[in-house]
């Protein structure tokens, strides 16, 4: 570890734990990203971020916070420091008779559902799975599908945040509400939430029904009655058959009922249709077949001719499997333009150019399917909204997420020209991306513009609360219109001098397996002096955290954090 770490941090308060290590290897879920951060730190107590922040701030670091890291892109990639907070994911409150509950923000949403269920409690919505954590799904906007809810972060009642100055500050719909509505699509470029308070609902099952309908049906009852007949609506959209996997639920009293076997449930089916994808990327005209194949085995081969039932609790039955590592790119766009929009790329994947009005060649393209179709309404939310909410404010919308999977780890031959053609329909309907997923960039300035003055708001209060980008990258500067100044030029510059820049991505060293990136950051820390670094580290007016300048760290430590030994928790204590 880096001298001029240890040497500020003995001059920290020595109770206060730094249980940071130094050789992890981040890497997102879908391992489409790794990155080997400076220090990979796992506090346990809001005393242990502040000091953290602190010695961030005086060391001159980027800080990025990680959840579980299912957000498929670079967005929780560094070099510098990775915090993550597994270890900070107690319930703290619960009064059943409100649904009042307040949580540490690192609790992920299976355990959350397991804690509430004991209280008669659970979350109102979920999107496809619960493994993230409650703060990574709030600060991306995390949907499920229903027009009866918006976002999955609707139900938060306040936030309570560690900012780059060390201070933990609370926000609400009315204290400190600009905050608050930057906060619930932060982007973790705010700073650490450590806290959520959220109000939970009565737990309750569904039962829910999934056929085959043909793709024409689903367009026929697009506007009447497709999406509102039950609470919760999901519909897969099968391009090569023209047809489409319909699930539908409604909360319901019934007893449960166990979902039956189903093909790639079962792990004869779900490694031969892992096989038959790998044998697509060599032989991609061969993704039709396998569409028909793979899902006529799971949801029966004809519209109509299959119906599937259960009756399960809410916190399971709303979640699918999804199989295996993919790229997903999704975009929000008003629900009435479901028709046009996926019958122009229904029209391009099956060459007819003239009604797809889409400028690109599909010839000899094959691509893998479902391409989830999915809604919410966030127009019937009465709270504050995000200022980066990328949903209809007037009205329901609809998303549409074209998902490619990646057999063994490997990329699809597909990817980029059909990713091309899709966000240029999606960008030319009005459509907006799903912030955590994979769109590749549309640059600053035309996300500036889509948001416009909420971009502004978020943008000033952003500003206010991290004036020197410790927690901003380079995926927020190709996304968001930050302004760096010299940030490049050297620490210490005008303009964000924390930002961490990207020096280069290059094919992670996994002996040959898959087709991961790594990412690297620029380091810039690196190769200057303690002497050097110091100069850069700004004084800082308030110190949240009690600080002993003369205490001495011990030997002992000393020599463990310089000898860099792999998860060290340091006891900043003699
Ligand atoms: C298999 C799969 C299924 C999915 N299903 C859905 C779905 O149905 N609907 C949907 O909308 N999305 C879905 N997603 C996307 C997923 O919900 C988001 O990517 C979510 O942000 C992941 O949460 P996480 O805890 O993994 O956060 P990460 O991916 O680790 O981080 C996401 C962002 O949150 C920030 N962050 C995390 N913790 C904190 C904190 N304590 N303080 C400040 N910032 C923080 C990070 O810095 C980063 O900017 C899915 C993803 C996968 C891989
Ligand atoms: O990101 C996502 O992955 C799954 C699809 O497999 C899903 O529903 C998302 O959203």
């Amino acid at each position: 570890m880096d001298l001029s770490i240890l040497r500020e941090l003995s001059k920290l308060d020595p109770a206060v734990p730094f249980r940071a290590s130094t050789d992890h290897l981040h890497h997102t879920w879908a391992k489409t990203f790794f990155s080997r951060p400076e220090l990979y730190i796992r506090p346990e107590t809001i005393p242990e971020i502040q000091q953290l922040v602190t010695l961030a701030r005086r060391c001159r670091r980027r800080i990025v916070t990680v959840g579980s890291g299912h957000s498929p892109s670079d967005l929780t990639c560094t070099s510098s420091w990775l915090v993550n907070l597994d270890n900070f994911n107690r319930v703290l409150h619960v009064d059943p008779t409100t649904g009042s509950v307040t949580v540490e923000a690192g609790i992920r949403l299976r355990d959350l559902g397991i804690e509430l269920e004991k209280h008669g409690l659970t979350l109102d919505n979920l999107g496809s799975i619960d493994s993230q954590s409650l703060a990574g799904v709030i600060a991306t906007g995390t949907h499920g599908s229903s027009l009866r809810h918006g976002l999955l972060s609707e139900c938060i009642d306040s936030l309570g945040l560690v900012l780059a100055n060390g201070q933990l500050v609370r926000c609400s719909a009315t204290n400190n509400p600009d905050l608050f509505r930057a906060a619930l699509v932060s982007l973790g470029a705010l700073g650490i939430v450590v806290e959520i308070t959220f109000k939970a609902t009565p737990s309750f099952k569904i039962a829910w029904r999934q056929e085959r309908y043909s793709l024409d049906r689903v367009l026929d009852e697009w506007s009447t009655g497709l999406w509102t007949t039950h609470e919760f609506v999901r519909v897969w959209w099968l391009p090569y058959a023209k047809g489409a996997v319909v699930w539908r639920a409604n909360k319901t009293d019934l007893p449960l009922r166990p979902p039956p076997q189903n093909f790639y449930g079962d792990s004869l089916g779900y490694h031969i249709y892992h096989n038959l994808l790998a044998l697509s990327t060599y032989v991609p005209r061969i993704l039709p077949w396998v569409e028909w194949f793979v899902f006529g085995m799971q949801y029966g081969f004809r519209a109509g001719s299959t119906v599937t039932e259960a009756v399960e609790p809410g916190r399971t039955g709303l979640l699918m499997n999804c199989l295996y590592s993919q790229f997903v790119n999704e975009w929000a766009l008003p629900l009435e333009k479901g028709p046009e929009a996926i019958g122009r790329l229904s029209a391009w994947l099956h060459g007819d150019m003239e009604t797809a009005q889409i400028p690109f060649s599909s010839k000899g393209l094959y691509v893998h399917c479902p391409v989830e179709v999915r809604v919410s309404d966030t127009s019937l939310n009465t709270k504050p909204r995000p200022f980066l909410d990328p949903t209809c404010s007037d009205g329901p919308t609809l998303y549409l997420n074209a998902t490619l999977y990646r057999p063994y780890l490997r990329d699809p031959p597909c990817k980029d020209r059909y990713y091309e053609a899709f966000e240029w329909l999606m960008r030319q309907m009005g459509a907006k991306p799903h912030w955590a997923k994979n769109f590749r960039t549309l640059g600053s300035s035309e996300l500036g513009r889509v948001y416009g003055e909420d971009m502004d708001s978020w943008m000033k209060v952003r500003g206010e609360v991290d004036a020197d980008g410790m927690f901003a990258g380079e995926w927020h500067l190709r996304n968001l219109p930050l302004e760096i100044g010299q940030a490049s030029d050297a620490p210490g510059g005008e303009g964000l001098p924390l930002l961490e820049r990207e020096h280069e991505r290059r094919r992670v060293d996994m002996s040959g397996v898959g087709d991961g990136v790594e990412w690297v950051g620029d380091r810039r820390w690196q190769g200057q002096s303690p002497a050097a670094l110091e100069k850069t580290m700004i004084p800082l007016p308030e110190e949240p955290v009690p600080s002993e300048p003369d205490t001495p760290t011990s030997e002992e430590s000393f020599d463990l954090l310089a000898r860099g030994e792999a998860s060290i928790m340091l006891p900043n204590k003699a």
